[in-house]
């Protein structure tokens, strides 16, 4: 057993480094965001402690904690991720919101959750990322080419292990979920959007597009290859119903309108307090599904785009476009018509510049 003393009538420490008590900074402001961009590579410590309301806290590394009932039998094991891309700040908000509410005992948590903030070094540098895309390291690339040369591939690496011990530490039938919450570069025809990653051999789930839907994330794709995203991995692994979710435009730390994310975190909420969920039935009208029907690679230093830079995602261009030229060659667009998603001409050569997408419909799902 951990020496338990009493710190306050609110927290206890259980383990306990009396020099330094990192942990009073995270009991006076139940701010886990300013605790995290203070220490933005590491802690100097790992703590646990238990809330009035009978709530276990266990803070595992900088941007990662963890909150589990000790009073409730709980079904399900959810991971909320945001700042994978430090200049998405609206989920950074959004979480921390969530977290700061959990330790301020307002929320009378029935389910397992934990938050990782996935890159502070990033959110301090105003960046999508310092070295390398954490969002291109996971499902083991972290470890391919150069291997741990720089602290993204390193951060990637520890992320994956936070994500088995919370999901392998429970046994018997559990829900696992993943929602890593990100904002777009462009502005969006559909404002809210996820990434349902591929499923090999798995159908999509109705029930969780629903939920998503009564998020206010109504715009779906199926992505139709296996990636190196975080969701990717917590799916394919773990068989979490795992997403990438897109809650509109990326703005800067402060000046996102929350009000727009009311629904998610009640949702959100409903979800970590174990409440019926109250989803409507599976309803096509009430969504815009779409099928990622190509991954458009960059292979030259010149790649550039036909298309204006205000072009918002979900934009459709028919057959025949020409949408981009590298290497003195076109790269044209194949079906009757493609929306396209996420166009980056600035990535390295080898990565993805744009998906192309066309309409799904209610087969893939069950
Ligand atoms: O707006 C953009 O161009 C990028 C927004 C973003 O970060 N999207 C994710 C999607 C991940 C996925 O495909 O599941 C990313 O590019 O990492
Ligand atoms: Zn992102």
């Amino acid at each position: 057993m951990p020496v338990v003393f009493e710190i306050s009538a609110k927290i206890k420490l259980t383990s306990i480094n009396k020099e330094k008590f990192v942990f009073h900074e995270l009991k006076q402001s139940k701010d886990f965001l300013a605790l995290t961009l203070a220490h933005p590579q590491y802690l100097p410590e790992t703590f646990e402690f238990e809330l009035d309301n009978l709530i276990r806290v266990e803070v595992w590394d900088t941007g990662v904690i963890m909150f589990e009932p000790l009073n409730a039998k709980h079904t399900k094991d959810i991971v909320l991720s945001c700042a994978v891309h430090g200049n998405e700040t609206a989920p950074i908000e959004l979480c921390n919101d969530l977290m700061t509410q959990l330790l301020s005992e307002n929320i009378a948590l029935k389910q397992r959750v934990l938050f990782l903030i996935g890159n502070p070094p990033a959110i301090h540098n105003g960046t999508r990322f310092i070295d390398e895309n954490l969002n291109r390291l996971f499902n083991g690339a972290y470890s391919r080419g150069e291997g741990l040369c720089n602290p993204e591939r390193v951060r990637a690496q520890k992320l994956e292990q936070y994500i088995d011990k919370f999901f392998a530490s429970q046994s018997g039938e559990r829900h696992r979920m993943h929602y890593d919450l990100h904002t777009a570069i462009r502005a969006s025809k559909h404002e809210k959007f996820a990434i349902y990653p591929y499923r090999a051999n798995r159908k999509y789930s109705k029930q969780q597009i629903m939920f998503l839907e009564s998020c206010g994330v109504n715009t779906i794709l199926f992505h139709h290859e296996p990636t190196t995203t975080f969701s990717y991995f917590s799916s394919e692994n773990y068989h979490a119903d795992a997403f990438t979710i897109e809650l509109g435009k990326v703005f800067p730390m402060g000046q996102n309108d929350m009000t727009r994310f009311i629904a998610m975190k009640e949702m959100l909420t409903l979800l970590m307090k174990g409440k019926d969920l109250q989803l409507p039935d599976f309803d096509m009208k009430r969504l815009n599904l779409y099928q990622v029907c190509r991954s458009i690679n960059k292979h030259f230093d010149d790649f550039e785009f036909s298309f204006a830079n205000d072009v918002e995602n979900f934009t459709a261009f028919p057959k025949g476009f020409t949408l981009a030229k590298e290497g003195g060659k076109e790269v044209k667009i194949e079906h009757e018509f493609e929306s396209i998603v996420f166009p980056n001409a600035k990535v390295p050569v080898g990565q993805r510049t744009v998906l192309c997408l066309k309409s799904a419909d209610e087969t893939l799902l069950e």
